[in-house]
């Protein structure tokens, strides 16, 4: 589909075989991403997410070779049991207030953003003085937490044998980057710049994605119990989920993968811009074109999938060569090559270990004997698609007592 904003000449496709045609065919030339007033106050150009040159080449390549490395997510192991042991912590609310205020920001439509000629439409708005007043606060907490990691870094021992075993935090790896370019480590600005990308990328839509889940599985109790019986036969009823097992999942990935179609927590991707005018499946579109990717809308499209408004994980059984990789083009709830998200290793990791605790622990029902079928599933919009109410359940405990 072709349409202006503002000035904007701009494709939004939901088709999986245009999606490979920008994604993949052509994306050299969609290299360009256009950097809005809200990221150029909030991070000062120096994060991923926005921009595309040189620095977030290199930003992107720490991510994937350090921070979403193998050896990286495990090491991460240590730090996650630490803070949930620590839940509650003052610093931690004061930074889910950052990171709300950020989500909040984001919801923003600027509108000097889509026509540039009315800048000064956006002076009248007067969004800038708050994104500036986030923007002091975030870098204020950012620094505090960079001075404890120096000074932390400063008494220990360096060259204790035990010190490569020590659990490092995203802090602690982005701290030892060194830049490509040898110009020095990286600075103060990105490392804070980097760090709040990470938490308003990977947060909001991890938990989103998690809810969602929960929500079909508890409108519908044949799939809940399909997914309990595959975990129990895995892992019994005398023990909890393990890592090491959740390859052994086929239905709650099936469940995961269908969680990613009907309800993504990204219902576009990022907008590309092409460079130069290109030919895509016939058509001459001129340069600066821009191409927003419509997830939500190629999740729903009847010419892929065979009753789209049905939520059944059994089509991703029938089809398990579908898959959230990226080389799926049905299916792209991380997006695909060069563009895709960084995170994905962690957030699979983070989806399936908490689905499979929630499920495999606990029996589930709605409040006050409301039936299933009546449970409210409408989204609402915003920089992910959250459900529109939010979802309320009793858990009860399913497992021997000395496993909580
Ligand atoms: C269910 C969980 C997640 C989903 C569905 C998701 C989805 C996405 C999507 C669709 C994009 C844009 C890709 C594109 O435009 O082609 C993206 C980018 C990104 N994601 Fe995720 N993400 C998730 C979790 C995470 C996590 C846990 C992190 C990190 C802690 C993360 C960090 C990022 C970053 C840094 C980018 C920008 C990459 C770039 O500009 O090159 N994401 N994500």
């Amino acid at each position: 589909m072709y349409i202006r904003l503002g000035s904007c000449h701009t494709i939004i496709v939901s088709s999986p075989g245009m999606a490979k045609e920008f994604l993949l065919t052509h994306d050299h030339v969609f290299q360009y991403r256009r950097p809005s007033t809200i990221t150029k106050i909030l991070t000062n150009g120096s994060t991923i997410g926005q921009s595309s040159g040189p620095l977030w080449r290199q930003l992107r390549k720490i991510c994937m070779t350090g921070l979403f490395s193998t050896k990286c997510i495990h090491s991460f192991q240590a730090v996650r049991m630490k803070e949930i042991n620590e839940k509650g912590e003052k610093g931690a609310r004061h930074l889910k207030q950052i990171v709300d205020d950020i989500f909040e920001a984001f919801a923003t439509v600027i509108i000097g953003d889509y026509v540039p000629s009315l800048w000064w439409v956006s002076k009248l708005q007067g969004v800038e003085a708050p994104l500036h007043d986030l923007r002091k606060r975030m870098k204020q907490f950012a620094q505090e937490i960079l001075d404890e990691h120096r000074r932390d870094n400063a008494t220990t021992d360096h060259q204790d044998s035990t010190y490569n075993d020590k659990p490092k935090d995203f802090i602690d790896v982005l701290l030892s980057e060194r830049l490509d370019d040898e110009s020095g480590k990286l600075s103060d600005d990105t490392i804070e710049a980097v760090l709040y990308n990470l938490l308003a990328a990977g947060t909001d839509t991890t938990s989103v994605t998690l809810q969602w889940a929960m929500a079909e599985l508890l409108r519908n109790p044949k799939l809940m119990k399909h997914a309990q019986d595959e975990l129990d036969t895995v892992f019994g009823t005398d023990r909890v989920v393990e890592e090491s097992d959740l390859q052994h999942l086929p239905y709650l990935q099936a469940t995961i993968k269908e969680t990613f179609r009907f309800h993504p927590a990204a219902a576009f991707l990022i907008p590309h811009m092409s460079l130069k005018s290109c030919q895509v499946a016939g058509y001459s579109l001129p340069p600066k074109t821009q191409v927003i990717v419509n997830l939500w809308a190629m999740g729903r499209n009847s010419d892929v999938w065979e009753r789209p408004l049905e939520f059944d994980p059994e089509c991703f059984l029938e089809h398990p060569e579908i898959d959230w990789n990226g080389s799926s083009f049905e299916l792209l709830p991380f997006g695909s090559g060069r563009w895709s998200c960084p995170g994905q290793p962690l957030a699979e990791l983070v989806i399936q270990l908490a689905l499979a605790h929630l499920v495999h622990s606990f029996d589930w029902s709605l409040p006050n004997q409301q039936e299933p079928h009546t449970l409210d599933m409408s989204d609402k919009f915003g920089l992910s698609l959250p459900r529109a109410q939010p979802l309320h359940a009793v858990a009860h405990p399913r497992l021997p007592t000395h496993l909580y």
